[in-house]
């Protein structure tokens, strides 16, 4: 070899190599956004199977939709969730273990953004400013990051209208003004429809049925026409579900005793103290639970669990 192609060549690698080590060093410090990189199906489900009590069809149904969404080189539409339930059901927990899969930091990234209706859109006089307002914020952040996660809480209390304005953004557009929204994540929380799901619950305990065996599809469609027929659903004769830009409802079922104790067991451990199966059953007997007879259902979910147990 003559020394002037080895040369060139080593300092083309070193440059090569110096770029992007410069970048690994670069993300390494500070968040990139990583659009592309592959989800991490088992993590996911592991995740969820662990932590998420008592849902088998949000587990199945997220799973599904989240590893389908990222395999897909080319999605035609951005991904559109709307997860459905009663109080403390899950519905906020699963959404920071679904940001956490995607981004790493979770709802702490600067790629995961949290709105929250009596937060964020509060007075119903101003939703033409909240309609402009949030298209801008996120033309923003999908401009600057193709994978954004955008979770709409509290969608029940959202004021009809507000979010017909993202509508385009959820459509089978290729580019809106030089943006392109596929590959971007919407996760819409609500309770409505937690009466219908708890009715269903309710039918198949009623019936000797098992939890596990309540599908999809018997909730599935009750779920969108109820929703969408439900003046407080925030998504009331809403365009989203019109024109069929939501991809998923996902259901979240009443949480049980049994599944309360397996929230405080899981708190204790969070905290780091050993497992007083005494202290277990004496906070979830202080929840309430519904309806009035069979007293089956936890009315708060497993919401005030974590300040119950400060308690002891
Ligand atoms: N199914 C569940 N499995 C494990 N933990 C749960 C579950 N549901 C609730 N929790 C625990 O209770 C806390 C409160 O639940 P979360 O905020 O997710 O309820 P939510 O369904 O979003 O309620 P809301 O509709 O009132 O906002 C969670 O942070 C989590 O610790």
């Amino acid at each position: 070899f003559e020394p002037i192609t080895v040369g060139i060549a080593i300092g083309a690698a070193s440059a090569l190599t110096g770029y992007l080590s410069y970048k690994d060093l670069y993300c390494r410090f500070a968040e990139c956004c990583r659009s592309e990189r592959p989800l991490n199906a088992s993590a996911l489900k592991q995740d969820l199977e662990e932590k998420l009590f008592g849902q088998h069809l949000a587990t199945e149904v997220i799973l599904k939709a989240l590893t389908g969404f990222k395999n897909n080189k080319n999605p035609k539409k951005p991904l559109t969730l709307s997860l459905h339930g009663w109080a403390g059901t899950g519905k906020n927990f699963v959404s920071q273990i679904v940001a956490e899969n995607l981004h790493p930091k979770g709802l702490k990234s600067n790629f995961v953004h949290l709105f929250v209706s009596t937060l964020h859109f509060p007075h119903e006089q101003h939703i033409k400013l909240y309609q402009d307002q949030l298209q801008k914020w996120i033309r923003g952040n999908v401009s600057a990051c193709a994978g954004s996660v955008f979770i709409f809480d509290e969608m029940d209390k959202l004021h009809p209208g507000v979010i017909d304005a993202i509508k385009p953004f959820l459509d089978y557009y290729e580019q809106i003004d030089g943006v392109s929204y596929r590959k971007a994540i919407f996760i819409f929380l609500s309770n409505a429809g937690g009466d219908l799901i708890t009715k269903t619950a309710l039918d198949f305990w009623r019936a000797g049925r098992k939890r596990e065996d309540i599908q999809l599809k018997d909730l599935e469609a009750v779920l969108s026409v109820g929703v969408f027929n439900n003046k407080h659903s925030g998504l009331w004769h809403s365009g989203l579900i019109d024109r069929n830009l939501i991809d998923y409802f996902i259901p979240f079922l009443p949480l049980e005793y049994r599944h309360v104790k397996m929230c405080v067991r899981a708190e204790m451990r969070a905290r780091g103290s050993a497992i007083d199966e005494d202290v277990v059953t004496r906070v979830a007997e202080e929840m309430t639970f519904f309806p009035k007879d069979e007293k089956i259902y936890s009315d708060k979910g497993c919401k005030t669990v974590q300040s119950r147990l400060d308690f002891y």
